[in-house]
């Protein structure tokens, strides 16, 4: 479903990617695992248009992306959670959700421009909330806000950048319950960047290993051995 090949990516004089390859199968949840600096979220960024390529191909479904500007991700079905969340703090729960209606109308019709009701059946909290300020609610639930915005879209994929870095373990298992429904019962197609291994273990089906700005592991999660671990993610 997206493929990723030989992508060079330079900050200034700076290479980070060096002739990157990653294959994503629709349905998958994949792990993008590594040490810090190894550039997975410089990776996810590129995939999203943020950051431009110095050469190699971005696809999607066999067209190119990386041709393509930021705006056209959303209508394409990628739905993002940036590394830090990135919600609208002055703006309240209601507000950021609805920000991504219009790309849900036109990706599938619904012209209620009502906030799905599926949103609050996944985070219940965000009902609870939804007059209050983004910047206003904690760590977690600004994490849940920014993945049920990320989920009005109505995506076919979903990209999370490390959800669960600074949250308390409650949440982060909520999280993990509505990646995984979304995966195995709704055949979501998730890319996750993670760190915490166990984590990784519960809700991936795939990984890739990265070191030094390259691809240098790919398998099924149940083969990421002690092995695997001890070379590219011991710290
Ligand atoms: N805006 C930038 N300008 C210059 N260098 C950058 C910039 N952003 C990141 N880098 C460098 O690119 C490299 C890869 O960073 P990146 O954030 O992609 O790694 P990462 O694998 O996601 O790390 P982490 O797990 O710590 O988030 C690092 O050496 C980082 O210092």
């Amino acid at each position: 479903m997206i493929s990723i090949n030989n992508v060079n990516q330079l900050y200034g004089g700076t290479q980070i990617l060096w002739d990157l390859n990653l294959e994503i199968e629709a349905g998958s949840c994949t792990c993008i695992m590594g040490r810090n600096g190894v550039g997975k979220t410089t990776l996810l960024k590129c995939l999203m248009g943020l950051l431009p390529i110095s050469n190699g191909e971005i696809l999607l479904d066999g067209e190119p992306l990386h041709s393509r500007n930021a705006e056209f991700r959303a209508p394409a079905g990628i739905g993002y959670v940036p590394q830090g969340r990135d919600i609208f703090p002055m703006l309240t729960v209601e507000e950021n959700l609805r920000i991504g209606l219009p790309v849900r109308k036109s990706r599938t019709g619904d012209s209620t421009g009502e906030i799905p009701e599926k949103i609050f059946e996944l985070f219940p909290v965000l009902k609870e909330m939804l007059h209050r300020r983004g910047g206003d609610l904690s760590g977690g639930q600004q994490q849940q806000l920014a993945i049920g915005r990320a989920l009005v879209l109505e995506p076919r994929v979903l990209i999370l950048d490390e959800p669960n870095e600074g949250i308390q373990p409650n949440i982060v298992k909520q999280i993990g319950d509505v990646i995984l429904k979304l995966n195995e019962e709704e055949g979501l197609t998730v890319i996750l960047v993670e760190q915490k291994l166990g984590f990784a273990r519960r809700v991936g089906k795939e990984f890739r290993l990265m070191e030094k700005g390259r691809v240098v592991a790919s398998d099924k999660m149940a083969n990421l051995n002690d092995e695997l671990i001890r070379q590219y993610l011991a710290v």
